[in-house]
């Protein structure tokens, strides 16, 4: 036995679950991997990991019982659906846990939820837990802050063909950014997605737009247009393995902070 921090990684068979599991697997020297979760009924459940990922076993049980997963767990690795998430964050806060959470699509209600919890253990929660990503919001930030509002600001986001939320997590962290540096919220500077007769362009807004097509990864185009030129910030996300690192550099950030609501700045400190 280490004391290495403990980790339970939820959604185990998603495109991300596998990625962090195999992240925190290659890095015994600092986290240990102790349970791995699915939903009730998840064929995976009540088999080893290892041996439904393809390769020897781990000696490692899928699990569908959060409460037994996170009582042994000083870290939770969450990216799986809004209604799982919340749920975990009040078990993840009752086992005062570090929660990281990369979860998309949280209206809300859901972060009202995990407000509440992160009163008792540390929440660290981004749209995006890439380096890259959270430099690019920085820039976002400075260049909207340096430009006046006669530069159009648009966002373009693209992604695989599974993913289920529109605009992105990383297109709203962003748009948040690109407000913040005029100094609105992104509630008074946000259009509508647009079709139609949608009318001329309004004067300081922000726009999105989201592709969905193939495997793309992830990829993320601050647009800023004035008249006779245009700055493109941009982002290519080409390996789901930067968000999982990302993640586990969290998890560890993580053990004995106070409770309470924490970002990728605070963990990289941009
Ligand atoms: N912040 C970041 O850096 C990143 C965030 N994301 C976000 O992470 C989320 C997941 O993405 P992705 O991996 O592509 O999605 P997937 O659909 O591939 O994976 C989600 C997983 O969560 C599981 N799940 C759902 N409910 C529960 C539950 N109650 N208990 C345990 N497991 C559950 C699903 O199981 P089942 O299929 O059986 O429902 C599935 O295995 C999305 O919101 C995405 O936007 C993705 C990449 C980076
Ligand atoms: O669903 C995904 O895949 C991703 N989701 C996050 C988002 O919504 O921005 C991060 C990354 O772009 C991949």
């Amino acid at each position: 036995m280490t004391d290495l921090p403990a980790i339970t990684i939820a959604g185990a068979s998603g495109r991300m679950g596998r990625m962090l599991t195999a992240t925190v697997l290659a890095a015994p020297d600092r986290a240990r991997l102790v349970a791995v979760l699915e939903r009730p009924g998840h064929p995976w459940v009540g088999q080893d990991l290892g041996t439904v990922t393809g390769g020897a076993p781990l000696g490692l049980t899928v699990t569908d019982d959060p409460l037994e997963a996170l009582a042994q767990s000083q870290a939770l690795l969450d990216f799986t659906s809004p209604a799982a998430t919340v749920e975990l964050s009040a078990l993840a806060a009752q086992a005062r846990a570090v929660h990281v959470i990369g979860t998309t699509g949280l209206e809300p209600h859901h972060l009202a939820k995990i407000s509440a919890a992160a009163r008792h253990a540390v929440v660290v929660r981004a749209g995006n837990m890439s380096l890259g990503v959270n430099l690019l919001v920085r820039l976002t930030q400075k260049v909207a802050q340096a430009l006046d509002a006669d530069w159009d600001i648009e966002i373009v986001e693209a992604h695989h063909r599974m993913k289920v939320d529109a605009p992105s997590g990383t297109a709203l962290m962003l748009g948040e950014a690109a407000a913040e540096g005029r100094g609105a919220p992104l509630s008074d500077l946000r259009t509508p997605a647009r079709e139609g007769i949608t009318g001329a362009r309004k004067h300081g807004t922000i726009g999105f737009s989201a592709i969905r097509g193939g495997d793309v990864v992830g990829e993320h185009d601050v647009i800023f247009a004035a008249d006779g030129e245009r700055i493109v910030l941009r982002h290519l996300a080409t390996d789901r393995s930067i968000f999982a690192r990302g993640a586990l550099k969290a998890a560890l950030w993580g053990q004995g902070k106070k409770p309470g609501e924490y970002d990728m700045m605070d963990v990289l400190g941009l």
